[in-house]
């Protein structure tokens, strides 16, 4: 389980995301929701340890991930891997190399700077793309691909990692509807086949809707809903979004279901200073 504990980030004494407690159960599928400007890349980002938390813990399954350091961050950073909207590939090298760098943080230092990969290391990337139809890819280069499939290449070199976490920031924020779902597919289909715990942001609160089991809401960086999907109400979404609401929701949003745990708003443990 991953516990977040009392975790906040100030950038210049502004406060991003203020004194957040969450436990994630492992195999859960987390849509992370709210305005623009709400903390969710920060919070993301604080989970792998590429912003450091200002205050707070952060443990998983009895590791402080908070006091990691060398080795044991790098090794933190390969078991939560990470998903960019900008896919983060490197263009000019091919799919097959793009996604054997997932395994970097397991071969030699040696091994990894003349990028001499194992037949293992080129037959699990092989079987990591043939997951996601994309085997046939293999050659060519990343730079050459649609965005759905080079964001399949990233998922792909994710599942290289062997992680515990796939954290995945506004993974389908530049694609178009086909390609949102095919990625969002992936994302459910390794969470599911794996058990991989998958923590998302994401704009569209139908997406979220459908694909997570839990939603957690921000607001200027606090946690202001936690339920799950049925619990988001068009009432709650419009508390969540205000005025742009619209722009993230579909006319038809559901009744909360009877058997749905309380309204899923969340009382602040502290009022803000
Ligand atoms: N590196 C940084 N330096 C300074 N301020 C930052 C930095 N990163 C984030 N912020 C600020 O922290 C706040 C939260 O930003 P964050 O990107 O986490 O929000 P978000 O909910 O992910 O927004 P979006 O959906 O637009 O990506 C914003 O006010 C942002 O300007």
């Amino acid at each position: 389980m991953l516990a977040i504990e009392g975790v906040s980030r100030r950038f210049s004494g502004k406060s991003a995301v203020s004194d957040v407690n969450l436990d994630i159960a492992a195999g859960s599928f987390v849509g992370v929701i709210g305005r623009s400007g709400a903390g969710k890349s920060t919070l993301l980002r604080m989970l792998n340890r590429l912003v450091d938390p200002s205050e707070g813990r952060i443990g998983f399954d009895g590791l402080d991930v908070t006091a990691l350091r060398g080795q044991a961050l790098r090794d933190w950073r390969a078991r939560c891997a990470m998903i960019f909207q900008q896919f983060n590939l490197i263009g000019r090298l091919d799919v097959l190399t793009n996604v054997m760098m997932g395994r970097l943080n397991k071969i030699s230092t040696t091994n990894a700077l003349l990028q001499r990969w194992s037949r293992e290391d080129r037959a699990m990337a092989l079987s990591a793309l043939e997951q996601f139809d994309i085997a046939n890819l293999a050659a060519q280069r990343a730079d050459s691909l649609s965005g759905g499939q080079q964001q399949r290449v990233a998922i792909a070199r994710a599942l290289m990692q062997e992680p515990s976490i796939i954290l995945a920031d506004e993974p389908i924020a530049s694609l178009d509807p086909r390609n949102t779902k095919v990625v969002m597919d992936a994302l459910l289909r390794i969470n599911r086949h794996f058990g991989i715990t998958v923590i998302c942001n994401l704009h569209s609160l139908d997406l979220a809707r459908s694909y997570c089991d839990r939603l957690v809401g921000m607001s200027a960086g606090r946690i202001v809903f936690d339920a799950t999907p049925e619990a988001l109400t068009a009432s709650a979404a419009r508390e969540l979004y205000g005025l742009e609401a619209g722009e993230v929701m579909d006319a038809e949003i559901a009744p909360p279901a009877a058997a749905s745990s309380g309204t899923g708003w969340v009382r602040p443990a502290r009022t803000a200073a």
